[in-house]
């Protein structure tokens, strides 16, 4: 899927990004460090040219005081080189220092934005990308972009700059020879674009593996109890093996990429040294280079070695942050599909009454053939409570999430107080709805945090109202009370009680409006009767919707609102429905006997009742 739409990941081995322009593109995350970037660059170089004037000292060494026997200039010579053997590592001392604080400190800055940048995203976007590929960009690509940033950018402006010294420097003490090496970096340079291309496409496809990967584990994690109770285990295992196996061929595969390229880049430098020692003692014995200048000639060149055989190296990190660059921006280049509009207003919750209005709403999935909802016209009144009943898939989770706008109508409007949802700040949109799901998520985090996540200034009293109306004491009965610590998704606790601490999080919001998805499914029926009872009294100040399939909750509503193939085809209080609309007497008479089907995958068509 292209850039810029929500879809998911880009396919595998088609390179259809722009790697190397979406590095570049990460270049705003040194700008805060130019100055640090600038030292690090001087000292590097510094500590280079030291580097580079040992052989020069050499020569002088080996054509002055060794010929001359001269005793007193061999020890100045030597104090010379001692000086310039510590500033070299003094130098070096200072850039590892300041590289490692600016390479982790951009790393962070890029994380936090990838991370800010996913909450924003609408659900549609997390629909279709395995957690897994998310994790893996948030973490491992993240770590090559900062070893390519601190180490690979750095040695490959140091490389390349001692190198062309170098070469000047060769040419100045022995012209043909000095270019012979000058000219080995073509092949040089061909080897590394061959290599180049092809440890792109391995990286690429490395990196998407281990997305991979990583999002199994998550689901095996995840789902661990459905995966024990349908004996999931050995297949679950074998494709994490095929995936592994994949990982570890490419990984394998890119490994002798790099032995290969690093023998042939090996092989270049060592050459030109043949030539340079044969070549170079035959200039000696002729008397056209001093046997001081073959000593520098050869220690230069020797010098150049390193450069050259990290040259792989610096290419592969390259590639590899590259390639993380480009999958770290297809995220950050997805736009959030839903954000506030340019001069959006915040309501302040005391101002607001809860006329919650749908006006011709309509609504379709992206990429689903079939609108979910159609014509959607219906004035909730303040505190009036609204139950939507309709056969399972007929689009009621839909039409509530369109509330705190999880998803956006796609025609027609819904205001609150007169309002459109978009015309208000998402931030202000949120606090005024309170939400609860059939699915409840808790953080792994304590129950207080849990249940303050939309109110962080929520007072003990107030914690404990919201706890008693979800019948959700129990929470102080747990080992540490509210603040025992959750384990991931709450899966220490029941899905019962998962539920109640769910509610009592979305009333404790005090919302101008509750939207109550399906959030007692998991209760028995003693306490069902117990939160319905607690809830009347919330319900009364309140405007709500709720998705409920007990008739004795629903009968809690003041109205109901039939939903049937995406559309309201009944609106009115529950008695009278249940007298005038045999539709709804037929699928509150289904709804407990007949287990719901599974429903389409996304994009299919809506399921609807017979
Ligand atoms: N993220 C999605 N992408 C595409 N289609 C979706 C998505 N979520 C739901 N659908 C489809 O939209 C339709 C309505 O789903 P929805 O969950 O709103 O129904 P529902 O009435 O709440 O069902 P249930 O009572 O089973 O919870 C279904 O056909 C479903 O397959």
């Amino acid at each position: 899927m292209a850039a810029g739409s929500d879809g998911g990941p880009t396919d595998r081995g088609e390179v259809r990004r722009r790697p190397l322009r979406n590095l570049w593109r990460l270049r705003r995350y040194l700008r805060p460090h130019t100055v640090e970037f600038s030292w690090l660059m001087l000292a590097g170089l510094a500590a280079t040219g030291a580097g580079i004037a040992v052989p020069l000292v050499a020569q002088q060494v080996v054509d002055g005081p060794v010929a001359r026997r001269d005793l007193t200039g061999l020890y100045q010579l030597g104090a010379l080189a001692l000086l310039l053997g510590l500033a070299e590592a003094s130098l070096i001392f200072i850039r590892r220092w300041v590289q490692s604080s600016s390479s982790v400190t951009m790393e962070a800055a890029i994380r936090a934005d990838v991370y800010a940048h996913l909450q924003q995203l609408p659900p549609s976007f997390h629909d279709r990308w395995p957690s897994g590929q998310l994790l893996s960009r948030i973490t491992s690509d993240l770590s090559v972009l900062r070893r390519f940033l601190s180490f690979g950018l750095f040695f490959l402006i140091l490389n390349v700059v001692t190198y062309l010294v170098v070469v000047v420097l060769l040419i100045r003490l022995h012209p043909a020879l000095g270019l012979l090496v000058g000219v080995s970096a073509v092949p040089l340079f061909v080897i590394a674009r061959r290599f180049g291309r092809h440890y792109h496409t391995a990286s690429r496809r490395m990196q998407d593996q281990q997305g991979d990967v990583a999002t199994l584990v998550e689901e095996t994690a995840q789902g661990l109890r459905t995966m024990k109770a349908y004996g999931r285990g050995p297949q679950l295992t074998a494709r994490f093996t095929a995936g592994t196996e994949a990982l570890h061929d490419t990984g394998v595969g890119k490994g002798r990429l790099l032995a290969r390229t690093a023998a042939l880049l090996d092989l270049v430098p060592n050459l030109t040294l043949s030539i340079v020692l044969v070549a170079g003692a035959a200039a000696v014995a002729a008397g056209r280079l001093t046997v001081g200048q073959l000593v520098a000639f050869v220690s230069l060149q020797l010098m150049l070695i390193w450069p050259v055989q990290a040259l792989g190296w610096i290419i592969a990190n390259g590639q590899e942050a590259a390639t993380a660059a480009d999958r770290i921006q297809e995220v950050l280049d997805t736009p959030p599909a839903i954000v506030d509009a340019p001069g959006a207003v915040a309501l302040a919750r005391s101002t607001v009454h809860g006329r919650l209005r749908f006006e011709a709403v309509g609504f379709r999935y992206p990429g689903s053939p079939a609108p979910v909802l159609r014509g959607i016209d219906l004035t909730v009144e303040p505190g009036e409570t609204l139950a939507v009943v309709g056969a399972t898939g007929s689009g009621k989770s839909t039409l509530l999430s369109l509330v705190p706008r999880l998803h956006d109508v796609g025609t027609g409007r819904i205001t609150l107080d007169g309002h459109d949802l978009r015309d208000l700040r998402l931030a202000s949109l949120r606090r005024l709805v309170g939400m609860a799901f059939e699915e409840p998520t808790l953080f792994s985090m304590s129950v207080w945090e849990n249940l303050t996540l939309g109110r962080p200034d929520a007072g003990e009293d107030e914690v404990r109202a919201a706890l008693a109306l979800a019948q959700a004491e129990f929470a102080y009965d747990l080992p540490w009370g509210l603040r025992t610590r959750l384990g991931e998704q709450g899966l220490s606790l029941s899905g019962g009680q998962r539920q109640r601490l769910a509610l009592a999080r979305a009333v404790l919001v005090r919302p101008a409006v509750l939207v109550l998805d399906d959030p007692l499914s998991a209760l028995d029926v003693h306490t069902e009767a117990l939160v319905e009872s607690a809830l009347k009294r919330v319900l009364r100040n309140t405007t709500a919707l709720l998705v409920v399939h007990r008739p004795s909750t629903i009968a809690l509503a003041d109205r109901v609102a039939l939903l049937e193939q995406g559309r309201f085809t009944a609106v009115g209080p529950h008695t009278e429905l249940l007298a005038t609309v045999p539709a709804y007497r037929a699928v509150l008479s289904a709804e407990p006997a007949t287990p719901p089907p599974p429903r389409s995958p996304p994009g299919g068509p809506p399921l609807v009742r017979s």
